[in-house]
C-alpha cells in the first residue's frame, strides 16, 4: 500500500512492530512461550487460550488464552445466513457464561487485551484478538500467518454454538460445517489448535481429575508433551499410541472428541502405509501432520488465516498487510511561531544496526525548493518470533525522539529518504504529508474556572471546508468511534506568522485528548498528534 493510510499504518505497526522500538505491548507480554501471567509451574500457557479465543475460548493470558479466544469469538460463524465469527462477541458476559466457553482463558484474555493493547478507530477489539492468536502463534515456534484487519466489532453476543467435548461426531462435523469448514478441515483445525496447552481439571472435572503434580499446579491435562510449543507433536504422539492427551485417552469415553475427531479406519493401518508412503496424500490428516512438521505447520497456517478471517459477510477485511520497506512513523507537524516543527521515525524493514550506515531525509516546499537532514538512530524492533528485525531512525539526528525545525512558509509537503545512496520514494510518489493544518503551540490557559484555547493553524490558500477537533469515544461496549466537533471559522483572519492564520475552539475538558481533523477538497484528513489541554501554558495576558 501507500504511505499514508491511517488504518493501513496502524495496522501494519501492530502487525509488525512486536519487540522493541515503537513495539505494542501485547507482543512483549506473551513473550517467552511459558510465561503465565498469573504465576510459573502452573501448567499453563499463554498463547493457548490466545489461540482458543479466537477458534473457541479466552482466558487470562497464557499463550494458549490467547488462541482459544480467537477460536471460540470465530466458532459462532454461522457461513449460511452470514451472522456470528471473529467479532469480539465473546467479550459479553453472556457468551463467557455459556458452558460452551467453561473456564477462565476468555476473560483472562480479555482484560490483557483491554489493559494492553491499542484498540481505536483504526484496529477494532477483534482485530486485537486475530492478532493475539497470531503472535502466539508465531513467537512460539509456529508459522508466519498472513494478517488482514478491519473486523467490526459486534454489538451483542452472538448465538451459542462452540463445539463441546460430550458431543458426538456428527454433531462436530455439523457444527464445522455451519462455520465453514469441512471435515478434512476439522480435523485439522483440531489438531492444529490442540498444540498448546490441555484441559484444565478446575472446569472439567468430568475429563481431568486432581493431578497432584508440583510442576502442574492448575491440574492442565495437557494435549501433547510439548504444550508451549507450536510443533506436530499432538500428531505424532496420536499415531505413535503415546499420547497423554485427555481428549483422546480421557478416562470419559464420552468427551474423547479428538479421539473421534482424529480416527479415521485408513490409521488402522497406519503403521505399514507410513513406512511405505511417507506423507503421502492418500493418509489422514493426522498421519500425514505426524509425518512432517512442514505439512503440519504449513496446513495449520492456511486454517489459522481462513479462522482468523472468519467474519460476519458484511464484514470486509482489508488486503493481507505486509510489511512497508521504508515507513515513516508517528510524524506530526507542530506550529511553533515561524517554525515548523516535524516530529517523527522511519523504520527500515528487515536491517539491522550498522554503524556505517547513512540515512538522511529529503523534503519538497511548497515554493519548488527541497532540504535534506541526516537523521539518527533512534531503535531497533523486531517481529514474527525474531524472525525479522527493524531499525529506526529519528528525524532529529541528535536527539532521536524530538523534531527537526523547518521554514514554516516554505512547508513541506512530501519526504523521501536515501538509505547508503539508495533512494526511496514509493516510487516516485513520494511520503505526502499534510501542512495545511496542525496544532499550534499558541493554544493556551486562561480564566477561572479554567478554560483552554486550542488553537489550529491553517495555511493560508488551503480553505478547508470545515477544521474540527476529533476525540475518541468509547461506547457502553467499548466500541470506539471518533467525535467531531467543529471550529468555528474566525471572522476575521488571526495571523499566526506570514503562512498561518489560527482557528480558535475554547475547552473545558482538562485531561481529554484531543487530535484534529479537516476536510479540504472534500477529503478528510486526521493529525496523528494529540493534544490535552493542562499542557497548555497560561496565555500571555495570564502570565
Ligand atoms: C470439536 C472441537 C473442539 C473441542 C470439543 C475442544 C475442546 C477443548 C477443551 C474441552 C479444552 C479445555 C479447556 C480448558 O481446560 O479450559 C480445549 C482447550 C483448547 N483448545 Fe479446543 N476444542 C475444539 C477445537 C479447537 C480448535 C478448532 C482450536 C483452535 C484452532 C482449539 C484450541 C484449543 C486450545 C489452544 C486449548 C488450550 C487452552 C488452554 O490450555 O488454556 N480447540 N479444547
Amino acid at each position: 500500500y501507500i504511505w499514508p493510510s491511517p488504518q493501513l499504518d496502524a495496522l501494519e505497526a501492530a502487525r509488525f512492530d512486536q519487540q522493541g522500538f515503537n513495539a505494542n505491548f501485547l507482543a512483549g507480554f506473551i513473550q517467552p512461550c511459558d510465561t503465565f501471567q498469573f504465576g510459573s509451574d502452573t501448567g499453563r500457557a499463554n498463547a493457548a487460550d490466545w489461540i482458543r479465543t479466537v477458534g473457541f475460548y479466552l482466558a487470562f493470558p497464557h499463550w494458549a488464552d490467547l488462541f482459544t479466544e480467537a477460536y471460540h469469538d470465530m466458532a459462532t460463524h454461522n457461513s449460511t445466513d452470514g451472522t456470528g465469527g471473529l467479532d469480539a462477541s465473546i467479550r459479553f458476559a453472556e457468551e463467557q457464561a455459556r458452558v460452551e466457553n467453561a473456564g477462565d482463558g476468555f476473560d483472562n484474555t480479555m482484560t490483557l487485551i483491554f489493559l494492553l493493547a491499542i484498540v481505536n478507530r483504526y484496529i477494532s477489539i477483534s482485530d486485537n484478538i486475530a492478532l493475539a492468536a497470531l503472535i502466539a502463534i508465531e513467537n512460539c515456534g509456529g508459522p508466519e500467518i498472513a494478517f488482514r484487519g478491519g473486523r467490526v466489532d459486534a454489538a451483542v453476543p452472538n448465538a451459542p454454538g462452540v463445539p463441546e467435548p460430550q458431543q458426538d461426531l456428527a454433531s462436530h462435523i455439523a457444527s464445522f460445517a455451519r462455520q465453514g469448514f469441512t471435515q478434512t478441515e476439522m480435523i485439522g483445525l483440531v489438531a492444529c489448535g490442540h498444540t498448546f496447552g490441555g484441559v484444565q481439571h478446575d472446569f472439567f472435572p468430568d475429563i481431568v481429575n486432581v493431578l497432584n503434580d508440583t510442576s502442574d499446579t492448575e491440574d492442565v491435562a495437557h494435549f501433547d508433551t510439548t504444550f508451549v510449543t507450536f510443533d506436530n507433536n499432538v500428531a505424532l504422539e496420536y499415531i505413535s499410541g503415546t499420547t497423554q492427551n485427555p481428549l483422546v485417552v480421557g478416562f470419559n469415553d464420552t468427551t474423547n472428541s479428538d479421539k473421534r475427531i482424529f480416527w479415521q479406519r485408513r490409521e488402522r493401518h497406519y503403521a505399514i502405509v507410513r513406512l511405505l508412503i511417507r506423507g503421502a496424500n492418500t493418509l489422514s490428516m493426522p498421519c500425514r501432520f505426524a509425518n512432517s512438521l512442514d505439512v503440519y505447520a504449513s496446513t495449520c497456517a492456511n486454517l489459522f488465516v481462513r479462522m482468523l478471517d472468519t467474519v460476519p459477510s458484511n464484514v470486509t477485511l482489508t488486503d493481507v498487510i505486509t510489511p512497508l520497506p521504508v515507513k515513516p512513523s508517528n510524524v506530526e507537524l507542530i506550529l511553533d511561531g515561524n517554525t515548523l516543527q516535524l516530529w517523527g521515525q522511519v523504520r527500515l524493514w528487515n536491517m539491522t544496526e550498522d554503524p556505517t550506515r547513512t540515512v538522511s531525509m529529503l523534503w519538497d516546499n511548497h515554493i519548488g525548493g527541497t532540504g535534506n537532514a541526516t537523521l539518527g538512530f533512534a531503535g531497533l524492533s523486531s517481529s514474527t518470533g525474531g524472525k525479522y528485525s527493524a531499525v529506526w531512525y529519528g528525524f532529529n539526528a541528535t536527539s532521536p525522539l524530538s523534531f527537526l525545525s523547518l521554514d514554516a512558509i516554505a512547508g513541506v509537503t512530501s519526504l523521501s529518504f536515501v538509505v547508503d545512496n539508495e533512494l526511496d520514494d514509493q516510487d516516485g510518489l513520494g511520503f505526502a504529508l499534510q501542512d495545511g493544518f496542525m496544532f499550534s503551540q499558541t493554544s493556551c490557559l486562561f480564566g477561572d474556572p479554567v478554560v483552554g484555547k486550542f488553537d489550529v493553524a491553517v495555511r493560508n490558500g488551503v480553505n478547508p471546508t470545515r477544521v474540527y477537533l476529533e476525540q475518541s469515544i468509547t461506547d457502553s461496549v467499548q466500541r470506539v468511534s471518533v467525535s467531531e466537533i467543529d471550529i468555528v471559522p474566525p471572522s476575521e483572519p488571526i495571523a499566526a506568522n506570514a503562512a498561518y492564520s489560527l482557528w480558535s475552539i475554547n475547552i473545558t475538558e482538562a485531561t481529554t485528548s484531543y487530535g484534529i481533523g479537516a476536510e479540504i477538497d472534500g477529503v478528510k484528513y486526521s493529525t496523528t498528534d494529540t493534544h490535552v489541554m493542562v499542557l497548555f501554558p497560561p496565555c500571555p495576558a495570564e502570565k
